[in-house]
């Protein structure tokens, strides 16, 4: 049995041959279909790209899928939370249509090589921190696409980086569909939503609202302030914060992710990634 009706409608697949055979009466029909990759371990971010995929499209997949070839740190995959029932409940309740829920053994039957030409924003900022991450990235978001077929794909701004990654793996191969790039949902403090949040202990999480204050303050002082002075303040806010270590904090081109000195015509967003105790934690906003 590969798939599972549960209450509220929402159906749990398993296998790519189940999912394919469950979209066909949709795909005859000419509908709409969406695709929200995820890892699991749902939160209201995950949620929101729900509801806005719904608000797109007839039909809405979600994936939850814990891809090891993205993973540069073993421990990081070992200890990545997987709260399965959670996020069943959590998608009924959005009134997803189904999730795809595949085994490693499924999307990787073979040992298989992928190396794609994604740009030199590959290798900066996450790329740089994270050697080969967005190879794996894109390797199992083309898998899912192969899969799913979708119209659209939704991804959050949280992970701004990739989304530029994945709409070069989209030109790259050609292929006809369109990349929704979502807004970051934020805790009432402002702590951008992520599912490793649950592995900070209550002083890291109140360490952990420096990132998201040194990115207000960048976007508060951007019409005044120069490039270099919003950078020196956000990392002395950063590097005086206890169990903070500080990555990167750049102010880079939107397109490039190349730093900028100037600010010209070009639109510019803050990215910042720091290790808050023992969980990496990355966060951004759009400037202009
Ligand atoms: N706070 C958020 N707001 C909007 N979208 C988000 C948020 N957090 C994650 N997403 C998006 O959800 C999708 C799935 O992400 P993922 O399952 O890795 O969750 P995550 O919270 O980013 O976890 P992680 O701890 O791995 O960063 C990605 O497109 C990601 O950008
Ligand atoms: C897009 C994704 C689901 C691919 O594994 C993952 O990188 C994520 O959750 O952002
Ligand atoms: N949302 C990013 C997935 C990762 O950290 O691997």
């Amino acid at each position: 049995m590969h798939t599972e009706i549960l209450k509220l409608g929402l159906e749990v697949i398993n296998t790519i041959a189940a999912l394919k055979m469950l979209l066909q009466p949709s795909k005859l029909a000419k509908q709409k279909i969406a695709l929200v990759p995820t890892m699991g371990a749902l939160h209201k971010g995950h949620v929101s790209l729900i509801k806005i995929a719904q608000q797109n499209a007839d039909i809405v997949v979600c994936s939850i899928f814990v891809n090891p070839t993205q993973f540069t740190d073993p421990k990081d995959l070992e200890k990545y939370p997987r709260p399965l029932e959670h996020d069943i409940e959590m998608l009924q309740e959005a009134g997803c249509d189904y999730v795809f829920m595949p085994s490693v053994k499924e999307m990787y039957p073979v040992p298989e090589q992928w190396h794609i030409d994604l740009g030199s924003a590959e290798f900066v900022l996450e790329g740089e921190f994270r050697k080969g991450h967005y190879q794996g990235v894109t390797q199992i978001v083309k898998k899912l696409f192969d899969a799913v077929d979708p119209d659209l794909a939704f991804f959050g701004q949280k992970d701004f980086q990739q989304v530029l990654m994945i709409r070069n793996m989209v030109a790259y191969f050609g292929l006809g569909l369109q990349i929704i790039s979502c807004p970051i949902i934020r805790e009432e403090d402002g702590l951008a939503m992520s599912s490793r949040n649950i592995h900070l202990s209550a002083a890291d999480r109140k360490n952990a609202l420096v990132l998201s204050r040194a990115l207000q303050y960048v976007t508060d002082h951007f019409a005044t302030d120069s490039i270099d002075d919003l950078l020196d303040q956000a990392k002395q806010m950063i590097n005086a914060t206890e169990g903070v270590t500080l990555d990167y904090f750049t102010i880079a081109d939107t397109e490039t992710l190349l730093p900028e000195c100037e600010k010209d015509s070009k639109q510019l967003v803050a990215l910042v990634a720091a290790k808050v105790g023992e969980t990496r934690l990355i966060d951004n906003m759009i400037l202009n």
